[in-house]
């Protein structure tokens, strides 16, 4: 079994009660690869004939991962056992309980609907399920979400073409859906195909997040760039192959959702101290730190904070300014980004105090 969150240990004893209580913001977090094993073990119940393990020792090892490719293959086991739109709002609630604990503010959740469509889940009923959530932890935890809605590239145009339906159509548009990505695998799923889907999101009014150079290269950030107009990229890891795209990156402030142990676990990256994190932050780019699947990859975006700090050498005032450079680059309203700026500058005078 993998140990990911071995790597929190690493972090000063008061950093890490620093960033416990630190507040933050989530970029890059996938609502299928976001469920705990209680949840995991609750939905397995629900339908006894999945595969998964439930007990947590048995879960730890299936999410062990050999490759990106199978690391996909455990994920779709998972969202096998996404069912009913009950199903959905559990899971989507119990998410935002766990992103209350870390003292996560604001989240932006990625969903593939399409991946409950086509397992029978009414579209509407689906809506209706996220959106009840959505407003249910933003009451009761105060976290506030948002949604991304991805297109599963490997799944090809059909998917494209529906996802985009379900993201742009008035009746069914969810209040609180904000973006557009791609996801699943990038090799064999050039990203210049998607062009016309983006284009149609973008005339919506969604923001453009595609997921590149996660486990390709720089070539799939620059067409992330070119033809979906991507306004952040999801990873964009192998950037750092290309000084020219590195000084773009920066110069335009294009920001980075970087996800460091996802990058170990899915075996993008060979270990933590070779992750390019650190050519990001020498070229000036706008870095970003996310859980992508946090209980998949043994992690939670506390521990990729105390990663984070390792890597970069931060302090209380560096960890700071990474949490306020999510909210800058998040799609929140001005006034919930100065709330959640200001409620970082007093915990962290508070906590600096003599
Ligand atoms: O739902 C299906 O039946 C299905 C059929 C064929 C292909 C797919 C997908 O490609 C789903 C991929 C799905 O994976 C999500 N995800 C989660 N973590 C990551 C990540 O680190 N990098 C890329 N994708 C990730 C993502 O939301 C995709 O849509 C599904
Ligand atoms: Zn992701």
């Amino acid at each position: 079994m993998t140990e990911h969150l071995g790597a929190f240990a690493a972090a000063p004893r008061d950093l890490h009660a620093f960033i416990a209580g630190l507040p933050k913001a989530e970029l890059h977090v996938h609502h299928v690869g976001s469920a705990s094993p209680r949840i995991v073990a609750e939905l397995a119940a629900r339908h006894p004939d999945s595969k998964v393990p439930t007990d947590p020792e048995a879960l730890a090892d299936y999410f062990t991962f050999t490759d990106f490719a199978h690391f996909i293959d455990v994920y779709l086991s998972v969202v096998d056992l996404i069912r009913t739109p009950e199903d959905v709002r559990l899971l989507t609630y119990e998410v935002a309980r766990d992103l209350a604990r870390q003292q996560v503010r604001y989240a932006e959740l990625t969903i593939t609907p399409w991946s409950s469509t086509r397992r029978n889940i009414d579209e509407y009923a689906f809506m209706d399920a996220v959106e009840d959530a959505r407003k249910a932890a933003e009451a009761e935890f105060g976290t506030v979400l948002r949604w991304c809605f991805d297109i599963p590239g490997e799944a090809g145009l059909e998917a494209a073409e529906e996802t985009t339906r379900l993201a742009t159509d008035d009746r069914l548009r969810p209040e609180g859906l904000v973006s557009f990505g791609l996801g699943g695998p990038e090799i064999g799923v050039p990203r210049p195909q998607f062009k016309p889907y983006f284009d149609r999101a973008i005339a919506a009014g969604l923001h453009s997040v595609p997921h590149a150079g996660e486990t390709t290269g720089p070539e799939t950030v620059w067409d992330a760039l070119t033809h979906l107009r991507a306004e952040r990229i999801g990873h964009g890891t192998h950037s750092f192959q290309d000084p020219k795209l590195l000084a773009h990156l920066a110069e335009h402030r294009i920001p980075l959702e970087v996800c460091p142990t996802s990058n170990i676990a899915t075996r993008a990256v060979r270990t933590l101290d070779e992750h390019p994190i650190k050519e990001f932050a020498q070229a000036g780019i706008v870095i970003t730190v996310n859980s992508d699947d946090p209980p998949m990859f043994g992690t939670d975006l506390n521990n990729e904070y105390a990663v984070a700090a390792r890597l970069l050498h931060l302090d209380e005032q560096g960890l700071a300014a990474l949490a306020k450079n999510a909210v800058d680059a998040s799609f929140l309203d001005e006034p919930g980004k100065a709330r959640i700026r200001n409620e970082i500058d007093s915990y962290t005078s508070a906590w600096l105090a003599p």
